[in-house]
């Protein structure tokens, strides 16, 4: 029996909980939003696949009533405002600060022992912000953004070799910002070969311009931000704590001297399990990615130090 609340019912949580639910990842899933009625129609309609499809998980939506998340094993916080063509994911931290911080607590109240995954954005600063307020031992704040990222980067890496996105295995570290995030180039490999002995440099810097500004590209199609590979990506991420499969991902975790950094928040290898981050895998950079990774860092820290005049950490 495992409970996972993902508040915020909107494009990607909504995604989410339909994913969770599908693949029978939780046996209860409690979709909350604030907008009255939202999130009791979205479970309700993914209620209404259920003969289609055939799952046993149970979804159901509430408007703000926090009493109905008691003792979720798993929260993963959507809520927030997502960006607009032309907008960076920076420029929505004054909104979603606010609503980040009011949903952590209210949240915490109901379910103490939580893991608690941040999607919202800007996510590393949502994550720092949680880590820094919520009183959560820090392998229990997993900010989800390296997965997905991950996952582009595969994509266009794919799209690249003519093959199946199956055969690739391929890293994103650093910020999920449009200019923080690092693909790793020198550590992509199709079924075990370097990519970089298939394709040209040109090619594969393409490819990681490409994915870096994936998010970009998506949100200037879609008049807003993508939700189908976000929604799934932090369902994969619950169902690796929830199963307890310790998978390697990418995500935004509280830093003690890993990477050479300290007191932040970012994007690093991590292996997920029943409690949360239970590694961080502090991988060899080589001099250029580290100083890649020392300047997303430093990207990073501006807008903590924004979390810090705004007096919320
Ligand atoms: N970390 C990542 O990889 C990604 C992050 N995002 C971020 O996720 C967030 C959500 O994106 P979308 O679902 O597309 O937006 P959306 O606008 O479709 O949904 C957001 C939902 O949050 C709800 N909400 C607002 N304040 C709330 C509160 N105090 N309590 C409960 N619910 C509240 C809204 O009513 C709305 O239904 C955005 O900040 C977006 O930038 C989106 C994609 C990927
Ligand atoms: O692009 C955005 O603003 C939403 C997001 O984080 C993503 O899809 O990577």
């Amino acid at each position: 029996m495992s409970k996972v609340t993902v508040v915020g019912a909107g494009n990607v949580g909504a995604t989410c909980a339909n994913v969770l639910t599908v693949n029978q990842v939780a046996s209860e899933v409690v979709l909350l939003d604030i907008k009255e009625g939202v999130a009791e129609g979205k479970a309700m309609d993914i209620m209404q696949t259920q003969p289609t499809l055939g799952f046993a998980t149970k979804v159901i939506g509430v408007t703000s009533d926090y009493s109905k998340t008691a003792n979720s094993d798993v929260v993963v916080i959507t809520s927030g405002l997502p960006r607009k063509p032309g907008m960076t994911r920076e420029e929505l931290i004054g909104v979603n600060a606010g609503i980040v911080n009011s949903v952590v607590a209210s949240i915490i109240k109901e379910s103490p022992n939580a893991i608690l995954v941040i999607v919202s954005n800007p996510m590393d600063t949502m994550t720092y912000l949680t880590f820094k307020t919520a009183g959560l031992p820090k392998n229990r704040v997993i900010g989800m953004g390296g997965a997905l990222d991950s996952s582009r980067f595969t994509y266009y890496l794919s799209q690249a070799l003519n093959t199946n996105g199956n055969n690739i295995e391929a890293m994103v570290i650093g910020g999920h910002g449009d200019t923080t995030m690092i693909p790793l180039k020198r550590l992509a490999n199709c079924k075990g070969v370097a990519v970089s002995d298939i394709l040209s440099a040109e090619v594969l810097d393409k490819v990681v311009a490409d994915t870096m500004v994936g998010g970009a590209t998506l949100t200037k199609l879609l008049g807003t931000s993508a939700w189908m590979a976000p929604g799934a990506s932090a369902a994969f991420l619950v169902k690796s704590i929830l199963n307890d499969e310790k998978r390697v991902l990418p995500c935004c975790v509280y830093l003690e001297g890993e990477y050479k950094h300290n007191d932040i928040c970012i994007g690093v290898p991590t292996v997920i399990g029943k409690n949360g981050v239970e590694a961080i895998l502090d991988v060899k950079l080589n001099a250029e990615e580290q100083e890649l990774f020392d300047k997303s860092a430093a990207a990073v820290q501006v807008m903590n130090d924004v979390l810090k005049e705004m007096k919320l950490v």
